[in-house]
């Protein structure tokens, strides 16, 4: 199977016991797309993205990225493969600062202790500078992860994934618990993002996705309802009536 996509997903599904949480997915995004995927609770977007982040395992279909396929690989292989998860708990090191946290991310080795040490070649210091200023954390630097706001973690986390350097990043709900100023941030950081990376990115807030969106892929009990612009998605009728009972889309 020959593509030029990022991101294929070809009829996948995961079945806990008899009921398919995801149920024949299929989805292309594109090299460089930031697609937003829309549901309501329980519509199945947290499980698609452990299907194809390996926490969980499909019981059919296929992912690919490009090329090759991570169907069921192993978490680490699929990571090698060139995707990225953000959760929404950040996992920093607290006690490191905020340097330090993206130094020891830079290094694909594990062991936190004994990378600090290292010795950091100048394009390593070059990157993790530039990531400091496209968070926005060139100012608490050299502040300790565990002072930090509850946005600027998130920023935090968000760097530590990108000096990995990710092809396709998968972000879950990027905004939850962030203020209004933090959430329009955190838009501006993503944008930024598009054309570099090919982003996946799961959120329930409308206004942050308009700032977002290009393509949104809505999910309802498993599969997919439908795709296509905010315009398209807002006006769909199918949307609507499924969104009826959380109150719709606003
Ligand atoms: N391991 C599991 N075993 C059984 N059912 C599961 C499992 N994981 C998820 N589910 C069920 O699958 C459905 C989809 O859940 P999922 O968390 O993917 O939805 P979601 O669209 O991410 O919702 P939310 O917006 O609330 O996070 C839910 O009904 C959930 O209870």
């Amino acid at each position: 199977m020959a593509n030029k996509s990022a991101l294929t997903i070809d009829a996948l599904e995961v079945d806990f016991s008899g009921f398919k949480a995801v149920d024949g997915v299929s989805m292309v995004v594109e090299d460089g797309e930031l697609r937003v995927l829309l549901g309501a609770n329980g519509a199945g977007k947290t499980t698609l993205m452990d299907l194809i982040s390996g926490k969980t395992k499909s019981t059919g279909g296929r992912v690919f990225v490009g090329d090759t396929e991570i169907t069921n690989a192993e978490e680490h292989r699929i990571a090698r493969a060139g995707i990225g998860r953000k959760f929404q708990i950040p996992s920093v090191f607290r006690e490191l600062t905020v340097r330090q946290n993206l130094e020891v991310s830079s290094i694909k080795r594990p062991g936190v202790l004994a990378n600090l040490g290292l010795r950091f070649s100048s394009s390593q210091r070059e990157r993790v500078e530039s990531i400091l200023d496209e968070m926005g954390l060139v100012d608490v630097a050299n502040e300790t992860a565990g002072a930090l706001s509850h946005g600027q973690t998130q920023w935090l986390e968000l760097g530590m994934l990108l000096i990995q350097e990710p092809q396709i990043l998968l972000l879950d709900e990027p905004t939850a618990g962030m203020t209004q100023a933090e959430t329009l941030k955190t838009s501006q950081i993503i944008n930024r993002l598009k054309g570099r990376h090919t982003l996946v990115v799961v959120e329930h807030d409308m206004a942050f996705v308009r700032q977002i969106a290009e393509r949104i892929t809505v999910m309802h009990l498993g599969k997919v309802l439908a795709e296509g612009r905010i315009e398209d998605i807002e006006t769909n009728e199918a949307v609507r009536e499924a969104y009826l009972g959380s109150g719709g889309i606003h």
